[in-house]
């Protein structure tokens, strides 16, 4: 069961309930896609829904597209397609993944919570261009690679949150190799090695 603690923060009794039934969707798919590693599925509340709720979070401009790359089983794009649903219920909330077991498990999770969130089964780099005005991303790529990704689906004034781990200060300097843009990293509340970068202003150098 995920609780307000869990999360961080005081949501609605639906939200909670949403979360729930994800997580129990989570468990009861997992043997057998491997959407998360099985190692953390017992502590699936932290590891993965609160990990992912700080996101929500940060989104710096709450209207416009948010679309979420490598979505996996949903970390964090459909955690905050849930949390989302009760700030700010029109927010349009595109999940890209290219594994179409994975995508008929968030397709799932998505009709079943009732929510309105829209699956991509595709290549990141086939998908339509999403003018998102925010961008989020875990366990993808390395950032040079990651920011190629990224940049074909960010709008112009977008902001992308990528979750990313202890060597995320070298990521950052080989990225400045091929990418100009603005940096604030945020430590992140579940691992206080591992951080959210938010980046905007990005231009191929
Ligand atoms: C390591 S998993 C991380 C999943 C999730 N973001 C998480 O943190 O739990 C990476 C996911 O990205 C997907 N993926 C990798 N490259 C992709 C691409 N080029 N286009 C779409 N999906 C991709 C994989 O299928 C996989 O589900």
């Amino acid at each position: 069961m995920i609780t307000a603690e869990t999360l961080g923060r005081s949501v609605s009794r639906e939200t909670l309930e949403r979360l729930s039934l994800y997580l129990a969707l989570l468990e009861k798919w997992n043997p057998s896609i491997n959407l998360v590693a099985r190692s953390t599925i017992r502590e699936a509340g932290q590891r993965h829904f609160s990990d992912s709720a700080q996101i929500a979070a940060l989104d710096q401009i709450p209207l416009g597209p948010w679309v979420d790359l490598g979505s996996g089983g949903g970390f964090p794009g459909l955690v905050v397609a849930i949390l989302k649903a009760e700030d700010t219920p029109d927010r349009q909330i595109t999940l890209i993944e290219s594994d179409t077991r994975k995508a008929t498990f968030l397709r799932t999770v998505i009709r079943e919570t009732n929510l309105t969130a829209n699956v991509m089964a595709m290549r990141i780099e086939d998908a339509p261009a999403q003018n998102a005005t925010t961008l989020s991303a875990r366990a993808l790529a390395p950032l040079p690679k990651l920011l190629d990704l990224a940049a074909r689906h960010l709008g112009p004034t977008g902001t992308a949150l990528l979750m990313k781990g202890e060597n995320w200060g070298k990521e950052v300097k080989d990225a400045q190799t091929q990418w100009q843009f603005s940096c604030t990293p945020h430590t992140s509340k579940t691992n206080p090695n591992a951080v959210v970068l938010e980046i905007g202003d990005l231009v191929h150098v």
